[in-house]
Parts: C-alpha cells; structure tokens; sequence
C-alpha cells in the first residue's frame, strides 16, 4: 500500500481574494488533511471512503473528486492508466473554507503523479488541480491548490509560467482555526461576489495587498496587521457569517492581531502571536462559535510542506 497526504489551506487570507493562500498544520503535530491510499492494481477502479467527515461525501462515489481525478489525470497523459484500488480518508469537512475540495484533488493528482512515475511536471499537476478545483466552485481559482500542493504563504502569479510565489511568514504566528460543523458551499459563496470593483475600489484592494506583502519582506508585524483588511470577498459574504463581527471584536479586544474567514468560510481563523492569545481563541471560538459535533477547532502553525508520500 502506499499513502499520500495533502494539507488544510486558507485561500484569501483576508486581504488576497484568489491571489494569496497559506496551508496550515497543528502545532501538536498532528495531520490536518486528506490522505489517499493506492492499496493495489486491479481491473477495474474503485474508491472506499474512511474519515472522520466522510458522512459529508456524496454517497454515490462516482461523483467523488477523487475519481474525477483519476479520469482527468489520464486524459492529461493521453494513455490508460491501470485501474487501482482507492481508499480516501477524508479529514476535512466539506463546504468549510478549508479547502476540502481542492485538498483531495491534490492528494489525488499527486498520488497518481507519482504512482505512474510522474509524467507531469509541476506546472502540468498545477494548472490540472486548479481545472478541476474550478469545476467545483464554479471558476478557476489557485489559493487552495497551490498551497495545499507545495505548502507555505503562496502569492498567485495566474498569468506567469511561475504560477505562484512563496511569501515571507512571521514565525511565531499561530492561527487558530475554528469549522463551526455547518456547511457553506463555495460556489453559493462566490455568487453573492461583486461583478466588478470600481477604480477607487480596485486601487484600495491592490493597495492593501501590496502593503501586506511588503511588510512581510520588511518583517514589519504591525504593518503587517494593519494591511490585513478583506476589501472584496467579506463585505459581500458577511451576511452568511453574522457572527464574524461580535467574534471579531471579542478577540481583538484581548490583543489578537486579526479575524477573517478562512477561503469561503464558514471557517474562521485568528492570528495570533503567542500561546496565551492562541489558547483564549481556541477557547472562545470553541465555546462561541463551534454548533454542533460537526465542529472543530485547530491551533496551527503555517504548514511548510505540502502534499507528500506517508
Ligand atoms: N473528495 C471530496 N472532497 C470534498 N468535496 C467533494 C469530494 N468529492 C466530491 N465533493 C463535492 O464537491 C463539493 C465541494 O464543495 P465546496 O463548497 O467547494 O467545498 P470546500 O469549500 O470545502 O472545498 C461538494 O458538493 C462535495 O459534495
Ligand atoms: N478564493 C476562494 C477560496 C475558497 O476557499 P474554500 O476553502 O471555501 O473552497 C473564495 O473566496 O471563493
């Protein structure tokens, strides 16, 4: 048998709507992602579904990502692929701002690469994930494969043979992560999005992003801080999270330095600089936001490696 992981990731990290994303794992050094175990060859395909949230999964497994992902996968390298045998361990709920969907298209696609001696180079498993994830949440979109492929704080480069960028970290961030167990699909999220930004607006976005990343070069935190400021995606979703604001200012009253939504939501994710400020977020999202046992809460760190062989 062989088994391949891939990392949780947050797409956006506030202030980059579809350009910035960074993959996370818990300080305690557990896994926080999907695993794909390739157990043999045999004739024909097949797919078993473990995992904590796999009650989240479409029952019909025909309509998993996973498969899709095999049949893409071959279409790419223009050959038949030997069928295998599948189990997926499905770690993250569905529909979180998690990237979950984008999570097992990685494991997928990398798993497969590397099984059949990798016939597609990075660029070519990329630009694959993202089709796919775009399949799912209605338009193409890297902040979740790119980091959950390669780890880190990425910067996405869409129109350079780059692809996308490591950024900068402040390595005593810790990010605490809090799925409160309801489900918020990405392609309702991106519907309520703007059309188009005006110029005043489209500045203010470029400018906010610009000022984060170049605080992250200058290592300067509190500009860092002040620049993570969502100007596109949670004006227009804050509806869907009404409980955002009342968080947000109870944290931030305690010295945590940001609350956003983690990619579509409705995950939430806190910045935090010490282990005080993580574990009262840890606590107070626990206690305020999770809804039923559905919920989770993670205290992480950035995640530097991503999708890997086990
Ligand atoms: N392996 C899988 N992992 C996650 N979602 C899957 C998978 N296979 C199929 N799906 C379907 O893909 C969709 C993912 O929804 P989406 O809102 O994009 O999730 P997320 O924001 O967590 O990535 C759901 O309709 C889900 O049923
Ligand atoms: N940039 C995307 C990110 C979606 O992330 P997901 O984890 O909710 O799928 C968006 O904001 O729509």
């Amino acid at each position: 048998m062989k088994s391949y992981f891939a990392p949780a990731s947050t797409g956006n990290f506030s202030v980059g709507f579809d350009l910035l994303g960074a993959a996370f794992e818990p300080v305690d050094g557990s896994l926080f992602g999907d695993e794909l175990r390739i157990h043999s060859e045999q004739a024909e395909l097949s797919l078993s579904l473990t995992g904590r949230y796999v009650h989240q999964l479409p029952k019909d497994t025909d309509h998993n990502l996973v498969l899709k992902c095999f049949y893409a996968f071959e279409k790419a390298i223009g050959r038949t692929l030997p069928r295998l045998q599948l189990e997926l361990v499905k770690n993250l709920p569905v529909g979180s701002g998690l990237g979950s969907s984008a999570c097992s298209i990685v494991v997928a696609c990398y798993a497969f690469n590397d099984y059949f001696g990798k016939p597609l180079d990075d660029y070519q498993l990329l630009q694959l994930m993202a089709q796919l994830e775009g399949g799912v949440s209605g338009s193409v979109h890297y902040d979740n494969v790119a980091p959950s492929f390669y780890g880190g704080l990425l910067l996405m480069l869409p129109d350079s043979p780059l692809l996308c960028r490591a950024l900068p970290w402040f390595e005593h961030w810790q990010v605490v992560l809090c799925y409160p167990g309801t489900v918020l699909s990405t392609k309702e999220a991106r519907a309520v999005l703007p059309q188009q930004l005006t110029l005043k607006h489209s500045i203010a976005f470029a400018g906010m992003l610009s000022r984060f990343i170049s605080a992250l070069y200058a290592k300067d935190e509190s500009e860092a801080f002040a620049a993570l400021q969502d100007l596109v995606a949670e004006p227009a979703r804050q509806h869907l999270m009404p409980e955002l604001a009342p968080i947000r200012e109870k944290l931030t009253a305690q010295g945590i330095g940001h609350v956003g939504i983690s990619g579509a939501g409705p995950t939430i994710f806190a910045v935090c600089q010490n282990d005080t400020q993580a574990k009262f977020a840890d606590d107070y999202l626990q206690q305020h936001y999770a809804k039923n046992s559905d919920a989770m809460t993670t205290v992480c760190r950035l995640a530097r490696q991503g999708a890997r062989a086990l």
